[in-house]
């Protein structure tokens, strides 16, 4: 694993972004696995200013880690609408060549199966990701178990909890989401792992130092040939590097 530490997420999110322009740039197709969440705004930021500095992104396709069940593609907190309003409005990629699960479809066992079909259909090159601090990746959540294919998930009441935030009644945070699973993540050519804070400085320390466990889901990624990891100084804390 290749860890780099930087002084401050936007510093940080410089750095993931030109990785992200390597991949663009270096392909007729390329394929991003994109996440949400606090930590990868710095990451779409830097991206948008890339692409206002000239870099063409018409070429690709996108495709995120999860969506919550409940919430259809217009509720001001879906990460449909986290996904437009920061990255995808503001750099006018063309929403068919963007792909997240839909949390609002009538069957979802089948909208599960479409979503696999959209990752078997799309090789994701470079992979996205941010940690929950129970340590999740998506939204695979700590368990006896890590399932494979994209599933619905009941969501863990720290995740819950966490999420809390984003909502302005505790009874709307969702307690289930569809989420991309462990083997497609694993499958994507390149993965970054990005995580900010002291907050997240013991999970990365659980994830990176402490074996695999599935009770610590991002720790699988230690079996991954090509991760990079990008942290700032106190996600790092832990580290002793
Ligand atoms: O970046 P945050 O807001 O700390 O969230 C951590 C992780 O949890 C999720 O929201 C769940 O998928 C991820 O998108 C994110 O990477």
């Amino acid at each position: 694993m290749n860890i780099r530490v930087f002084r401050t997420p936007s510093d940080a999110g410089i750095y993931a972004a030109s990785m992200l322009e390597r991949v663009i740039t270096s392909s007729e197709r390329p394929v991003i696995g994109l996440a949400t969440g606090e930590t990868v705004i710095p990451v779409y930021d830097a991206l948008v200013n890339f692409v206002r500095c000239g870099l063409n992104v018409s070429h690709v396709t996108t495709i995120n880690l999860d969506e919550y069940v409940g919430l259809a593609p217009d509720h001001p907190q879906s990460y449909h609408q986290f996904m437009d309003e920061h990255l995808f409005s503001r750099i006018g990629i063309r929403m068919q060549s963007t792909h997240l699960p839909n949390g609002v479809a009538p069957d979802l066992a089948a909208e599960c199966e479409r979503y696999n079909e959209v990752i078997r259909n799309h090789p994701i090159d470079m992979q996205v990701l941010g940690i929950g601090v129970n340590g999740h990746i998506g939204f695979n959540e700590p368990s006896h178990a890590l399932i494979t294919g994209t599933h619905v998930v009941n969501l863990t009441p720290e995740t819950i909890a966490m999420n809390a935030r984003f909502f302005s009644r505790k009874e709307d945070v969702p307690r289930q989401a569809i989420t991309m699973g462990i083997q497609s993540i694993l499958q994507a050519k390149q993965i970054m792992l990005l995580a900010f804070g002291e907050h997240k400085a013991d999970i990365i320390y659980r994830a990176l130092k402490d074996g695999i466990r599935t009770d610590v889901p991002a720790s699988i990624l230690q079996l991954h040939k090509d991760v990079t990891v990008i942290l700032d100084r106190q996600s790092a804390a832990r580290l002793g590097l």
